[in-house]
């Protein structure tokens, strides 16, 4: 397959906001696609390279090539092309590097260009897609979604998935294939995320008729411990192994009274009298290797949910069912929770456990699975303040007190269609570290300046608190928010992870300040 046909759907599937006409966009290219092309076409369709770094800089394709009048460019010889760049290394290697990028540039169209320009900075990547092209990957293959679904959260990522499907042969095949997709300890899934309500009641009320649990929802990282036998291995959000910067973690799961286990939890650093420290904290001692820091700031799990024990898969279970498990294995290290669905009590819980330096709650469906890797109603988080994860689009010079600084923020949600949509701006809540911080990381996040306002490549997420939202004629998406200020900015959230302009738009509609309980 060329080159070409892969950045001709991946550009109509942009220009247009039918799902309907993207999906059939998608299983046309799947169609056409042969087996041992599917693991870099799904990839290149997700806006990913199958290389994790090919050491090209934004910088060296500024002075690219101009684009090649034909097509001749294989997506296989493409991506031999970037595996060769990923393999060098030493001396001479950065110029090796974009003389090869040079000649893969020199060989491609205009739209190619923007496709592997796209590829190579990130600018491309699409986590929204993802579910798009499960659907269109299963009518390619003939097999119901749900089957692809559920093997793609077994495998925490979907080209696997799409190349077993595509790649079987016939849809008898193709659903053998993806059966073969279970939980195996040792290998982390995706978790489980949450959606978001204003208030407790209005969470309690969105599951009305089924039996409810309240969890207090910890300010701390999220972890997926694999333990089988004495190889206990911790991951995070993101699936990152970080084993060796937990040993104190890994010392807790070692001494349950099981053999094989996967738990999901939350580490935390106390401090002394018991209460949770700063996410700050918490992160950077997870971030660490230095052992001082970490001999000086402990971590503890508390564990909400367990997915497997001594053999068996507990993720079709309810979660009552799978919770009466993690109570018997996981005594003492566990979440504070209540089983209630009167929203009076959850209310109670709610004020009782942010007092105590909580941040909120997570209420649960208890005859819910565990749904890996999605975020639907099952589990709805509440906090007392009304936060979003926001991306950054644009940054305005300083001026003042902040001259040389980049400063005012111009915040964007996700359109789950493509792009982003701006929300308003913000120089507020920003510590003088995080001001020098974000001056240099906006620096090489940088693709245009006007010598006032210079504009970014959409990856870094921030999360900000504001005072609730109100119409816009000035945006364009309709509203804007009121007294946005930055709380933080977020490593271990990508731009496709960040909240979409649904998000806003449902609570800018319920009840409209937006403040919550
Ligand atoms: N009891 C709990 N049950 C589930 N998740 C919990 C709990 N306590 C804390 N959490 C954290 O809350 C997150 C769920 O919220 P969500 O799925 O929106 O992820 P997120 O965007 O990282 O959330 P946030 O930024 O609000 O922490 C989980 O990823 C987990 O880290």
């Amino acid at each position: 397959m060329l080159l070409a046909d892969v950045a001709a759907t991946s550009e109509a599937v942009a220009a247009t906001r039918s799902r309907l006409a993207k999906r059939a966009l998608l299983v046309d290219l799947l169609r056409r696609t042969g087996p041992d092309e599917v693991p870099v076409v799904a990839r290149y369709l997700g806006g990913e390279l199958r290389q994790r770094r090919t050491g090209l800089g934004w910088r060296s394709l500024g002075s690219m090539p101009g684009p090649a009048a034909e097509p001749s460019l294989e997506v296989l010889a493409v991506d031999a092309a970037f595996e060769r760049m990923a393999g060098l290394s030493g001396p001479g290697s950065s110029a090796a590097r974009t003389a090869l990028a040079t000649d893969l540039f020199a060989a491609a169209t205009a739209t190619e260009q923007r496709l592997l320009g796209g590829l190579v900075s990130g600018d491309l990547r699409q986590g929204a897609l993802d579910a798009l092209l499960l659907d269109a990957v299963a009518e390619a293959a003939g097999v119901p979604l749900d089957a692809v679904r559920r093997a793609a959260m077994m495998a925490g990522a979907t080209e696997p998935v799409a190349s077993a499907a595509l790649g079987a042969g016939s849809p008898e095949a193709a659903l053998a294939a993806l059966a073969g997709f279970t939980l195996t300890v040792g290998r982390p899934v995706r978790p489980m995320l949450a959606a978001s309500a204003p208030d407790v009641a209005t969470a309690v009320a969105g599951l009305a008729g089924r039996p409810v649990v309240v969890d207090a929802k910890l300010d701390g990282i999220r972890v997926q411990v694999h333990r089988d036998g004495d190889d206990v291995r911790v991951f995070t959000r993101s699936l990152d192994d970080i084993t060796a910067r937990v040993p104190e973690l890994v010392a807790v799961v070692r001494a349950l009274p099981v053999r094989t286990v996967v738990l999901d939890g939350e580490a935390l650093a106390l401090d002394a009298s018991g209460r949770p420290r700063p996410f700050q904290e918490t992160a950077s001692r997870s971030a660490t290797r230095d052992a001082e820091l970490a001999a000086a700031l402990e971590l503890r799990p508390f564990f909400f949910d367990v997915l497997h024990v001594d053999g068996r898969d507990l993720m079709g279970l309810p979660l009552s069912e799978r919770l009466a498990v993690l109570d018997a294995v996981a005594a003492g290290h566990v979440v504070d929770r209540v089983v209630t669905d009167d929203p009076a009590t959850a209310q109670d819980a709610f004020t009782g456990w942010v007092a105590a330096g909580q941040e909120g709650v997570i209420v649960k469906d208890a005859s819910a699975p565990y749904e890996a890797g999605r975020r639907g109603g099952a589990w709805v988080k509440v906090k007392p303040r009304h936060t979003l994860d926001l991306v950054v689009l644009a940054v305005e010079r300083g001026s003042g007190r902040r001259q040389g600084l980049l400063s005012n923020i111009h915040l964007g949600a996700r359109d789950p269609a493509g792009g982003f949509v701006m929300l308003g701006k913000t120089f507020k809540g920003m510590t003088d570290e995080m001001l020098a911080w974000q001056t240099e990381r906006f620096g090489q996040l940088a693709v245009e300046d006007d010598g006032w306002t210079v504009s970014l490549r959409p990856e870094q997420v921030v999360e900000v608190a504001f005072d609730g939202l109100q119409r816009s004629t000035r945006y364009p998406g309709g509203v804007a928010l009121r007294f946005a200020r930055v709380l933080r900015y977020r490593e271990d959230k990508d731009a496709a992870e960040a909240d979409t302009i649904d998000t806003v738009r449902a609570l800018a509609g319920r009840g409209g300040d937006g403040t919550g309980g």
